[in-house]
């Protein structure tokens, strides 16, 4: 079998086409803050493609981009002046963040109204307990994908590699809420080989490139690669094994090209939907 490609990229453009329809109604520009500590590849990836999307779509965004070496006060100090200006409708910290900060502490420090990453635990018990609240982007834009590739959701067996409070934790609990049956595996799980053939929908997010192989992949499965690495020849590689896993999938993401453009093209929807509560638009 050779897979159907899943092309991030287009259904991206077209969501962030009828955002910008939208944002041209309003009579406001919706206020962005991207805050990045240290140099993050993924990060820096992240919010070079997000400035140029964000512009597009007619946000007034900006990216404040602090050095390695922040302490945790200093951000903090940062995160409340953004939180007071009534510019600003959405807050992004990016995430790993240096060690020296505390990554609970500085989400505690977001309003949760701003919270635009669905980070904060006001939004992510909301989301933990199926109630509406911002929802983290990149889990919110596969569900996006899975739907625009019309991948049945409900009742179907998913499995997400990765627990991370960013992404893995989230989008377990979408694809729940979607009605599918949910596997969480970790770097802890047994055989995950095993546990990915049984798979209608693999999720990676791990962050270790290629580690699912062709031969996890389940006949006619939907594989969805969140992972952005970058290989030592400087280019972008996902989780999975690509040329492999595509002679065994039914549908598969690409990367670049897949979710990661979701991820930005989410922020944006998100940012809107804040601002909208927000000023009470
Ligand atoms: N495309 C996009 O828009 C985005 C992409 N990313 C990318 O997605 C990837 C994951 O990001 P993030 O969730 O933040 O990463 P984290 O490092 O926070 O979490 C990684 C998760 O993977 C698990 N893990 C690590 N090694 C293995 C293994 N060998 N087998 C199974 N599980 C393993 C860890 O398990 P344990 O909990 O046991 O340690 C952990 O739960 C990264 O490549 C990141 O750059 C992230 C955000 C958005
Ligand atoms: N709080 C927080 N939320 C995040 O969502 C978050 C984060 N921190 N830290 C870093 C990771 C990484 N991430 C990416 C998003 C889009 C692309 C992206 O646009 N990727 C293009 C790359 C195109 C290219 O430049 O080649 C693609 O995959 O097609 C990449 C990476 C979000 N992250």
């Amino acid at each position: 079998m050779t897979a159907r490609i899943i092309d991030g990229k287009a259904i991206a453009a077209r969501l962030r086409t009828g955002l910008a329809a939208r944002v041209a109604m309003l009579g406001f520009r919706p206020g962005l803050r991207v805050v990045r500590v240290g140099e993050d590849p993924a990060s820096v990836v992240y919010v070079r493609n997000k400035d140029r999307a964000a512009r597009e779509v007619g946000f007034d965004s900006a990216t404040i981009v602090l050095p390695e070496a922040t302490s945790e006060a200093e951000l903090l100090g940062v995160i409340a002046g953004l939180n007071a200006d009534p510019a600003v409708d959405g807050i992004l910290l990016q995430l790993p963040l240096p060690v020296q900060i505390h990554p609970e502490r500085a989400i505690l420090a977001l309003d949760p109204a701003k919270d635009v990453d669905g980070l904060h635990p006001i939004n992510a018990g909301l989301l933990a307990a199926g109630k509406p609240g911002l929802t983290p982007c990149t889990p919110k834009g596969v569900m996006h994908l899975l739907a625009e590739a019309g991948v049945p959701v409900s009742g179907a067996r998913a499995i997400v590699l990765g627990r991370s409070v960013l992404v893995g934790r989230p989008m377990g609990a979408l694809l729940l809420a979607a009605d599918a049956t949910v596997t969480m595996a970790h770097s802890r799980s047994r055989d995950l080989a095993a546990e990915c053939r049984r798979a209608d929908i693999v999720i990676a997010a791990v962050g270790r490139a290629g580690l699912v192989r062709g031969d996890w992949v389940a006949p006619g499965a939907t594989v969805i690669d969140v992972g952005i690495n970058r290989g030592t020849d400087g280019k972008l590689t996902g989780d999975v094994a690509f040329a492999e896993a595509a002679g065994h999938a039914g549908a598969i993401t690409p990367v670049p090209g897949g979710v990661g453009p979701m991820t930005i093209a989410c922020l944006l929807e998100n940012t809107l939907e804040a601002a909208l509560v927000r000023r009470g638009a």
